[in-house]
């Protein structure tokens, strides 16, 4: 087991991993349920006359989610209603200046952590640990706290590499996350196992797949990993094309084989959407069989058709796990699909947990009352990995730190 941030001595310095990984529109950074989470955790250590240095992540190099922190402190300074200091470096000359400045009760913000060389490098955990980054930050707090339960399934520097060579402790967050969702993997339902998976995470989702099969009796697919699934059917959807937001291909050539594996094996528990919407020329919601489809990488969402298809297998499950949005709910829209998963879940009362720092927000946009749900989790790949009980990175390296 790990030690928790109720293990600390008083008044520490404390150099904390969170996951704010946000949507980004046009620049501008969504607010999610990650950052109120956090800022219960961070609340609590500053509560507690500890001074905070935060680490996280935006998005992946390359992509255009892939920004500084900086509107990211803001947000959480406004949940806090307590200023979060802003720096623009992890761990150069400004960072370590702004850190020997900290003081009890001091928040501070370092730059995303995917912008340092080291952070995304293929390495051990040892190697992680031997780091500049890593050899540079550590001897500048008392102990390292990871909260990020959400990010918990990469094995990064910032995740692996200071639990090597610095007292670690969990966070409220890392300690709930981890509590329930892997309780999830022991529970044993005696009627059938719904899953409804989506989103953009293709990978993610389909190694879950292969690895469920054994607990999930109907997979119910949306997003764009439903796309996938039609693609490799024969449709013309979930293909690029040159002018087109460039959703496809790169995922494609990954998971082609797999998917077709999955396909194989377990043909007739995969429900794939029969129709799809895209924006229409008037800005309108044009839904179209997936037989007539022709616009091969503009659908948002799966149609009314497929959620009436999906409905009745969530009205006859004991248990239905969701795993990513079925279409971008943040456009209205475009909100049917997800929409219609989870009021399906809501009012029916199967066991029900809804897993992604996105599509869980669905919930509150949408007003569907969390109370219809047994958890809310804010992660995503790292739920999908607790429920086929493998492994994650963040909690070995923690609990390896509990042991030394
Ligand atoms: N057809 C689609 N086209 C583009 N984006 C989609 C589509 N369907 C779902 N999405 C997006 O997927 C996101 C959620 O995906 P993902 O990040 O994998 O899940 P989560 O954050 O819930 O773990 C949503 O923000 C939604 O807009
Ligand atoms: O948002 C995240 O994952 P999720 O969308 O699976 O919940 C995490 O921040 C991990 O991000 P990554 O998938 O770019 O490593």
């Amino acid at each position: 087991m790990f030690n928790t941030i109720d293990d600390l001595d008083s008044e520490q310095r404390l150099l904390m991993r969170v996951d704010l990984n946000a949507p980004v529109d046009d620049g501008d950074v969504q607010d999610n349920r990650r950052f109120a989470r956090h800022a219960e955790t961070v609340a609590e250590l500053t509560e507690n006359d500890h001074a905070v240095a935060l680490m996280a992540h935006q998005g992946r190099p390359g992509r255009d989610t892939f920004v500084t922190l900086e509107q990211h402190a803001d947000i959480l300074a406004d949940h806090l209603d307590h200023p979060v200091e802003y720096v623009p470096s992890t761990y150069g000359e400004e960072a370590l200046d702004a850190t020997e400045d900290l003081e009890s009760g001091d928040v501070l913000m370092l730059e995303n952590v995917r912008m340092t060389d080291e952070e995304l490098a293929d390495l051990t955990p040892e190697e992680h640990g031997e780091t500049e980054f890593v050899q540079t930050l550590a001897p500048e707090f008392d102990a390292y706290v990871n909260d990020g339960y959400s990010v918990a399934h990469r094995a990064h520097t910032s995740i692996v590499g200071f639990p090597q060579v610095m007292d670690s402790y969990a966070g409220s967050v890392m300690e709930d996350e981890y509590e329930y969702n892997t309780s999830i993997e022991r529970r044993e339902f005696d009627g059938k196992v719904t899953m409804a998976l989506g989103g953009t995470k293709a990978e993610d989702v389909i190694a879950a797949m292969e690895n469920l099969d054994e607990k999930v009796d109907q997979f119910l697919l949306g997003g764009i990993v439903g796309h996938l699934f039609l693609r490799a059917k024969g449709y013309e959807i979930g293909i690029d094309t040159p002018d087109g937001p460039g959703l496809y291909d790169e995922s494609w050539e990954e998971n082609e084989e797999t998917i077709r594996e999955v396909i194989e094996t377990y043909g007739d528990r995969i429900s794939l959407p029969v129709d799809v919407a895209r924006e229409g020329e008037d800005g309108e919601r044009v839904t179209e069989r997936v037989e007539n489809a022709d616009h091969p990488d503009e659908y948002m969402d799966v149609g009314e058709a497929t959620i009436d298809e999906y409905r009745p297998h969530i009205e006859e499950s004991e248990a239905v796990l969701v795993k990513g949005a079925l279409g971008v709910f943040e456009m209205e829209q475009f909100s049917y699909g997800t929409r219609g998963v989870l009021e399906a879940i809501a009012e029916t009362d199967c066991y029900a947990v809804v897993g992604g720092g996105d599509t869980s927000r669905a919930v509150e946009m949408y007003d569907i009352g969390a109370e219809h749900f047994d958890h809310l989790s804010i992660a995503g790949g790292a739920y999908l990995r607790a429920l086929t009980g493998a492994p994650l990175p963040a909690v070995e390296a923690l609990e390896a730190a509990a042991e030394r």
